[in-house]
């Protein structure tokens, strides 16, 4: 049975990378990414991005949806200040494997939780199952339709605080039109455009900021 590319990508880092050392896992993944096969990691340039918004946020607890192959949950962990955490949620069992796998190899399990399943399933158990109060900070990389329902179920479980930060991915490309309209529409939310570049290309795309402000 031939490989698929995820398991491609973490042999690549299991082979290439210094186990323990969250940057050489970010770096070797957009090595092997750029040079061999595109993969819908976020990406350095757009990543960089990402540390911003995580260090200015400084999160306690923080929430993934789309683990994929683990690049994004060990750029932001690797980030997080002792006893933070970060959760991420992922529904495909092979990329939930192979993530667990790229976090552990990182040496950021202590700090990150994957969560297996739908984020409409495991959004609603946060509290009570996860023992979350509300979250600090947001990365949303899943499919893009399911940007504004997500941002919707977590405002109606009570997830968001004042201040708390919402960073969505590929706003531009592949795009997520409708998500982009709730939050600058939406009195609750302060948003900022980054323009950027699509991973590994040179396709325009953005990331944007949505603080959520109660
Ligand atoms: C049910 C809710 C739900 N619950 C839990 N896990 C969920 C989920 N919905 C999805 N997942 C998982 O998240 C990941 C999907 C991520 C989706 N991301 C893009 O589609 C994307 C595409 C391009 C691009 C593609 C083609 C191009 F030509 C150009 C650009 C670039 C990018 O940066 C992109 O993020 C996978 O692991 C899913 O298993
Ligand atoms: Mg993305």
């Amino acid at each position: 049975m031939n490989q698929s590319k995820e398991q491609r990508i973490l042999n690549f880092v299991l082979q290439n990378a210094v186990r323990g050392d969250p940057c050489s896992v970010v770096d070797t993944i957009d090595k092997y990414c750029s040079q061999k096969e595109w993969a819908m990691n976020v990406g350095d340039e757009k990543g960089k991005v990402l540390d911003k918004t995580v260090e200015e946020a400084n999160p306690s607890v923080a929430l993934e949806l789309g683990t994929y192959c683990g690049y994004s949950a060990v750029r932001i962990s690797r980030l997080l200040k002792a006893g933070a955490r970060l959760l991420t949620v992922e529904f495909n069992p092979e990329f939930a494997a192979i993530a667990k796998q790229m976090i552990e190899f990182a040496g950021v399990q202590d700090k990150v939780k994957l969560l297996e399943g739908p984020s409409e399933e495991i959004i609603p158990q946060l509290k009570k199952k996860y023992e979350v109060d509300t979250l600090d900070f947001v990365f949303l990389d899943h499919w893009k339709d399911r940007y504004t329902p997500d941002t919707k179920l977590l405002q109606e479980c009570n997830l968001l605080r004042k201040g708390s930060v919402l960073l969505a991915d590929n706003v531009i490309f592949p795009g997520a039109p409708d998500f982009l309209n709730y939050v600058r529409k939406s009195p609750h939310f302060q948003c900022t455009n980054y323009p950027s570049h699509l991973e590994y290309m040179q396709v325009e795309d953005a990331m944007e900021k949505a603080v959520f402000l109660g």
